[in-house]
């Protein structure tokens, strides 16, 4: 029997056999291959979307940054029982058995977190009214495999305890006991993917997370917990900063020098992992800078400082302060090298660089220092330009660097703190660097100086000079007498000692500052009167130095030979200095190009009373070579200013090159920047010209890394032992205060100086790390020295 079919297209019936059948195909054949490709399409999404749920339940739990994903419901994610994020209570700790051997933990699989990435960038967070008023929750983490660690961790949480829950500001936050957590039993989801969601009290609560973690070159848990933080960090499809929401966090570390000597050696190296990974997660907020201590010497002092610097940040935070301003790149989350880079780049200079430099534009964050430390001048006084006609006459001495001025503008720009309306402060490079324990300045080599325990400023920014190497021109006001407001010393005193200590603070996450070097940094030991300016300009110059002197503030002045009246009014500081820019007139107008008409017999009037000063205190010459100026052949010369002052010491510095058009007008480009080997040269001439007039100087040390060299008096510097041109300082505070008369023999150090100081070593402290501009090592085979050796100068 044929059948029939009814065609839906066009009504008509169609006999049910194959030839029918064939009409149908070639009548229906897209709409059946459509709907046979819908069909497979629905059924493999099915499939791809059950097998996404079965991974999703072993997915970490939701972090805030997945949110957004969870509303897009694209996957869902399982949230995790509320009791796992919940804390527990530490008690139950106590009865943690330790462990004897060293656990080889099966590595944890890679992490998986399914979703896309929400971008936000890091610190981009707003504070919601609730945050700012939460509870504070410090929680300590540790790790251990022989003890040592973890009970100092359960030690820790007891006097932290004491400390932070005692401290409850009016109107602040109330820190909690900090509660303990082995990351050996820890779900690190539960805290490293974000920080806990909620607290056992119910209130609104942010943590803040304390990591003490010994380091061990072989395989234990502590690998997998670094392998999470740094998955964690890199998972592209959640944020780069996810522990963004804790207050902050710091490492301290725990090592052995005697398997592992030095940093580079492994010495504490997961500690510093641990840090980085955290500063990466969290995004700025590196509370802290990262503590590490040798369990066989110094780990409990060093354990001490640590805990005070984080008592304080946490006392801080339940006042409300926060962490505090960080300097540039300081913890940032996309901490590299490429931040060393930016943070390193003045500090080494190469024949790149220097190239460099003569095409950009003058680095304003350079120190004066670095020039060596010539008072600064300027071509222009901006302090008074403005509206010259329509000032009333006033008979009230002006300021003498307004706020409201373009001086104070440029000046604040650059790095300066401006204290009340002549005085100046700001943080050395070489303060920073000491900080990250890559070397203090060439005071430390000849004197003994840490320079993260150095404050540099002035009382007084303006100058009389404007020479042409100088870094500040137009922006330091000049003149040729005080014209100005002056400012009690006391004010300045105080204003000056915040002003260090405010940027000293900025630097604690800066990455790879040392917790104990910034915990001395917090007492300044010594001063360095020699920013811009000229300090003995300041007529209160001797109530300023006395304060110095009563807080036991060593003082080392520079002034530029131009104000022969305050010179001789001054009394005793630790080190005096004279500026020493040119060995004859004519070179003196050019280099200096003084605003005295008497310039020169000012200057030689400054070398007479140095002379007078000399069995007083420690007095020195210091020289600026600039090629093409002042070097050649003028060795001689200086070698008769030596001899008409006989000053203790003559540092000698190469000029560094600052690249401003008032220098390039001037006629000064790289070319006047002399090579080191060319410093040593002038050095070797400048003693071999002092012999000659019967005047018994050698080269007493080096620093090679800065261009510097130290040139000192035999018969009052050097011992049977060596030379000794160290201070030591406590004595001369004491005879400071005995207040009778003492001469610079008197606190002469009775160390010798170290060896690698000494003339053909290079001056380097071997116990800093020497890095290049990327913060790398530095081969120290490489490292430039004077002495005859090879010189490697860049
Ligand atoms: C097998 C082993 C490897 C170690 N590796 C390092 C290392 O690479 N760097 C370091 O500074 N200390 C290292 N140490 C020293 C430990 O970090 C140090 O003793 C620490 O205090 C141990 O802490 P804990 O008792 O809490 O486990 C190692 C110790 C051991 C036993
Ligand atoms: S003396 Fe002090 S201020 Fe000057 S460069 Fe050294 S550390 Fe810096």
């Amino acid at each position: 029997m044929v059948r029939y079919i009814l065609c839906p297209a066009n009504g008509a019936f169609y006999a049910d056999h194959p030839a029918e059948l064939l009409v149908f195909w070639h009548t229906y054949r897209s709409e059946i291959l459509l709907s046979a490709a819908l069909i497979y399409t629905i059924v493999r999404l099915t499939a791809y979307w059950r097998s996404a749920r079965t991974k999703q339940s072993l997915t970490p739990p939701i972090s805030p940054t997945l949110k957004s994903i969870e509303k897009e419901e694209v996957i869902p994610i399982a949230v995790p029982a509320e009791e796992k994020a919940e804390l527990r209570d530490a008690d139950h700790l106590l009865d943690v058995t330790p462990i004897a051997t060293v656990p080889i933990r099966p590595k944890a699989g890679p992490k998986r977190v399914t979703g896309t990435k929400t971008p936000r960038p890091a610190g981009s967070r707003r504070k919601s009214s609730e945050e700012a008023s939460a509870q504070i929750q410090p929680i300590i983490f540790y790790y251990t495999v022989t003890t040592t660690t973890e009970q100092t961790a359960r030690k820790l949480v007891e006097k932290l305890g004491a400390d932070i829950t005692s401290h409850i500001p009016q109107d602040g936050r109330k820190c909690l006991q900090p509660l303990l957590r082995d990351l050996a039993d820890l779900d690190y989801d539960d805290y490293f993917i974000s920080p806990p969601k909620t607290h056992e009290s119910g209130l609104p609560t942010q943590y803040f997370y304390l990591i003490l973690t010994p380091s061990y070159n072989i395989d234990t848990e502590l690998s997998n917990f670094l392998d999470h933080l740094q998955e964690t960090h890199n998972d592209f499809r959640i944020d780069t900063a996810p522990l963004s929401p804790l207050l902050g966090y710091s490492v301290f570390g725990f090592g052995d020098r005697e398997g592992w000597p030095t940093e580079e050696e492994g010495f504490c190296s997961q500690a510093k992992e641990v840090d980085k990974w955290m500063a990466r997660l969290t995004g700025k907020k590196r509370a802290f800078p990262l503590g590490m201590g040798d369990v066989k010497s110094d780990a409990k002092e060093r354990l001490q400082e640590w805990q005070t610097g984080v008592v304080d940040v946490l006392k801080d935070l339940a006042e409300g302060k926060g962490l505090g301003e960080g300097v540039k790149g300081s913890g940032d989350a996309v901490e590299s090298d490429e931040e060393d880079i930016a943070e390193d780049s003045d500090e080494e200079e190469t024949d790149e660089t220097k190239t460099k430099k003569t095409t950009r534009k003058p680095d304003n964050t350079a120190d004066l220092e670095d020039l060596g430390g010539k008072s600064a001048p300027l071509a222009v006084d901006f302090t008074t330009y403005k509206n010259k006609k329509t000032v009333p006459p006033s008979t009230e001495p002006k300021e003498m660097v307004p706020k409201t001025s373009p001086t104070y503008t440029a000046l604040t720009k650059q790095g300066y703190t401006i204290v009340g309306s002549h005085s100046g402060v700001k943080i050395c490079r070489w303060t920073k660097s000491a900080l990250r324990g890559r070397g203090s300045c060439y005071k430390f080599s000849f004197y003994g100086i840490r320079s993260h325990l150095c404050m540099e400023t002035t009382p007084a920014l303006s100058c009389s000079n404007k020479c042409v190497f100088c870094w500040r021109h137009g922006t330091n006001p000049v003149g040729t007498t005080w014209r100005w407001k002056v400012d009690p010393p006391e004010e300045i005193f105080k204003g000056v000692k915040e002003g260090h200590y405010k940027k000293i603070k900025m630097m604690k996450g800066v990455p790879g500052v040392r917790a104990e070097r910034f915990a001395e940094a917090m007492r300044i030991r010594h001063c360095a009167l020699s920013l811009v300016g000229e300090p003995i300009f300041y007529p209160h110059i001797n109530e300023f130095t006395a304060m110095l002197h009563a807080e036991r503030i060593s003082s080392f002045l520079v002034c530029n030979a131009q104000h022969p009246d305050q010179l001789a009014a001054l009394k005793p500081v630790t080190q005096l200095y004279v500026s020493i820019d040119a060995s004859n007139k004519e070179t003196l107008r050019k280099i200096d190009r003084p605003l005295h008409r008497d310039f020169w017999e000012r200057f030689q009037r400054c070398l007479d009373i140095l002379r007078e000063k000399r069995d007083r205190q420690r007095t020195v010459f210091r020289l600026t070579l600039v090629k093409g100026f002042n070097i050649d052949d003028e060795a001689e010369e200086y070698a008769g200013l030596v001899e008409r002052a006989l000053p203790g010491l003559v540092e000698v510095k190469g000029v560094t090159y600052c690249g401003t058009s008032t220098s390039s007008a001037a006629g000064l480009t790289m070319q006047n920047v002399p090579f080191y080997e060319e410093v040593c040269a002038f050095v070797e001439a400048l003693v071999g010209a002092l012999k000659r007039r019967g005047l018994d100087y050698g080269i007493a040390a080096e620093h090679a890394h800065s261009c510097c060299i130290l040139i000192a008096d035999t018969k009052r510097f050097k011992r049977d032992d060596g030379w000794h041109t160290l201070i030591d300082y406590e004595k001369f505070f004491e005879h400071l205060e005995s207040g009778k008369e003492f001469g610079p023999q008197d606190y002469i150090s009775e160390e010798p100086n170290p060896t690698w100081s000494q003339w053909g070593m290079g001056g380097f402290n071997p116990e800093d790390e020497r890095v290049d501009r990327k913060g790398r090592k530095k081969d120290p085979d490489s490292i430039k020295v004077g002495g005859g050796r090879v010189v490697e100068i860049a």
